[in-house]
């Protein structure tokens, strides 16, 4: 008995996802809102023979009854890159999107365990968390950035690289969510070794990942598939370890004292998911020296970017 809501579910991303979502056995209630189109992707999805209750909700007039009563928030809302586009050229936008939409989940479910995927989401988990905070609602635990796309890639480029199956190469990713704040830990996978010049490779292809896909869509836009199925994925897992009480481990973009230290207060990395939500950080272990050079570029970027997203709700 999960009732789900999908903010921007008439999207490239949003379309999928609430495919997928509707067809997910625990999920009784799905709740599709946008700005535009969310009737008519609710009816037509509404016709398939799932359990899942779907029912569309358009304008923001309509938002408090999307989410009334919801207990996972997923939000795909928001602008994509077109070619020659940074995550953070979003900003500008998509800031003031997901603000709208956090206020709204403040007010009408603040205990939904809410997962973020407009970019840039190394500013917009902390936008969501500001806004939070003002409305006295806001629970660490309970918040997330969408990365599971960058654990997927890199299943993908490596199973691909190595002859593998793409199940046995779950690769840890940490950091954030832009080029190189993508930490991909190559060195903690188990029973592959890669040379140097194999490492280099698929970090950057996992970094850059994102670009590939914006430059082939050629201005049609950035990953809506392979993203719709990673925030399946994650919701899949977050109902798991939530609701059915079975605790399982994923990478997400929280509040994190990894790298509190390096001023980041955000920071992705493999986290147990359970009844409370993201219960345990868990740590992110022995980084070879490549990594370690990495993790230093990761930082000194990703602090900025959460320090752009806290002063936009706090100098409103
Ligand atoms: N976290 C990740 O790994 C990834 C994040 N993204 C991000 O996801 C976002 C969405 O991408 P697409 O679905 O391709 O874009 P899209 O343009 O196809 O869809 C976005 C949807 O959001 C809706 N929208 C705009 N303002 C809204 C509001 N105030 N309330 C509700 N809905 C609103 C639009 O009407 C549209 O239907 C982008 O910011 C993109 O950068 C994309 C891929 C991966
Ligand atoms: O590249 C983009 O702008 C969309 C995204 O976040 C990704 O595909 O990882």
């Amino acid at each position: 008995m999960v009732k789900v809501a999908v903010l921007g579910a008439a999207g490239g991303i949003g379309q999928p996802l609430s495919l997928l979502l509707k067809s997910h056995p625990q999920v009784t209630e799905l709740n599709l809102y946008d700005i535009v189109n969310s009737p008519g992707v609710a009816a037509d999805l509404s016709h398939i023979c799932t359990k899942a209750k779907v029912t569309g909700y358009k304008g923001q007039e309509n938002l408090d009854a999307a989410l009334a009563g919801c207990d996972i928030v997923v939000i795909p809302a928001g602008i994509p890159r077109k070619p020659g586009m940074t995550r953070d050229d979003l900003f500008n936008i998509n800031a003031g999107i997901v603000k709208g939409l956090a206020e709204g989940i403040a007010k009408n479910c603040p205990k939904a365990f809410t997962c973020i995927i407009s970019n840039p989401v190394n500013s917009t988990v902390p936008i969501c968390a500001e806004v939070f905070k003002k409305a006295g609602t806001y629970d660490p635990k309970r918040l997330f950035g969408v990365t599971l796309l960058d654990i997927v890639r890199s299943s993908t480029f490596v199973s691909e690289a190595k002859g593998m199956n793409p199940a046995e190469a779950k690769v840890t990713v940490i950091g954030g969510h832009s080029g190189v704040t993508i930490v991909p830990l190559l060195s903690q996978l188990k029973g592959v070794t890669f040379s140097q010049e194999e490492v280099e490779a698929l970090t950057h292809r996992i970094q850059f990942g994102g670009d590939e896909v914006v430059k082939a869509k050629d201005g049609a836009g950035s990953a809506t598939l392979s993203m719709a199925y990673a925030a399946a994925r994650f919701v899949d897992s977050l109902i798991e370890g939530a609701f059915m009480k079975k605790p399982v481990v994923e990478c997400a973009y929280v509040e994190s004292p990894l790298a509190a230290d390096d001023g980041c207060a955000y920071f992705a990395s493999a986290v147990e998911l359970g009844p409370a939500g993201a219960e345990k950080i868990l740590p992110i272990g022995p980084l070879s020296d490549y990594e370690q050079g990495l993790y230093k570029a990761c930082v000194e970027q990703l602090k900025a970017n959460i320090a752009k997203g806290v002063n936009f709700v706090n100098q409103a």
